[in-house]
């Protein structure tokens, strides 16, 4: 379907892909909607089911991408997560860009496909400071914690593949990142509140 380009978020657990998004549809709620993945990790508190997630069993999961429902899915930190078909055409339905917040895996898969979205990377300015950051946030149990550290060390080296991605944002100040952020989704944006007061 003919619309705005797509956006992928990507970088290590941690790093800020999640308060970055919601500042933005907070800002432009009329002009981002955000892909819903499936998941099979348990909920945290004070997330949603169908909004932040769609929580399922390991099965029910396994089934669906069996089915053909994905456009791509993954295994993070022991817990599988997919880009529904459905999530994406969902947002594009109603002309929004979507945004798609997935891992390293996802970045791969999602560039075998015709989605065409723009490709950019969040990372953190330092280990220490990222793992600060998630032991902060409480979410993680020591194991996961880990796993998410040795992922993010991987993550950091794949963002600097050539070609990989359009534009790394190093969200230090909170504030400078979300500017960079905007200023690489300005066009899109444009385009998008241009056709809302056309119509
Ligand atoms: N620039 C920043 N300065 C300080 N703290 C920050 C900054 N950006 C995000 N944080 C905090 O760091 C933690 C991790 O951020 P967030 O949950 O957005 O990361 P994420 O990349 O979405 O992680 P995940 O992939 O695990 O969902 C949160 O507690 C958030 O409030
Ligand atoms: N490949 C995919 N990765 C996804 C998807 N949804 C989220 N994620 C990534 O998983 C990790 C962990 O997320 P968390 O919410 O458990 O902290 C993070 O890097 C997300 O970007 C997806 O559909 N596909």
């Amino acid at each position: 379907m003919a619309g705005p380009r797509p956006v992928v978020l990507s970088g290590p657990s941690g790093a800020g892909k999640s308060t970055l998004l919601k500042k933005l549809m907070k800002e432009y709620d009329s002009v981002f909607g955000f892909s819903v993945s499936h998941t099979t990790r348990n909920p945290r508190p004070g997330e949603e089911n169908g909004k932040d997630y769609h929580y399922v069993t390991r099965e029910v999961m396994q089934a669906r991408i069996d089915n053909g429902e994905f456009i791509e899915n993954a295994v993070f930190s022991g817990n599988m997560y997919g880009t529904s078909k459905a999530a994406v055409q969902d947002v594009q339905a109603k002309n929004l860009i979507c945004i798609l917040d997935i891992d390293m895996q996802g970045v791969r898969n999602i560039k075998r496909t015709d989605l065409s979205p723009i490709y950019i990377s969040i990372q953190p300015p330092s280990m220490a400071v990222l793992e600060k950051r998630l032991r902060d946030r409480k979410t993680e149990s020591e194991e996961s914690l880990q796993k998410r550290l040795h992922a993010a060390k991987v993550d950091m080296e794949f963002s600097k593949e050539p070609g990989m991605f359009d534009v790394i944002i190093i969200n230090e100040d909170l504030e400078d990142a979300y500017g960079k952020l905007k200023e690489t989704l300005i066009e899109e944006i444009n385009k998008v509140k241009k056709v809302g007061m056309s119509s």
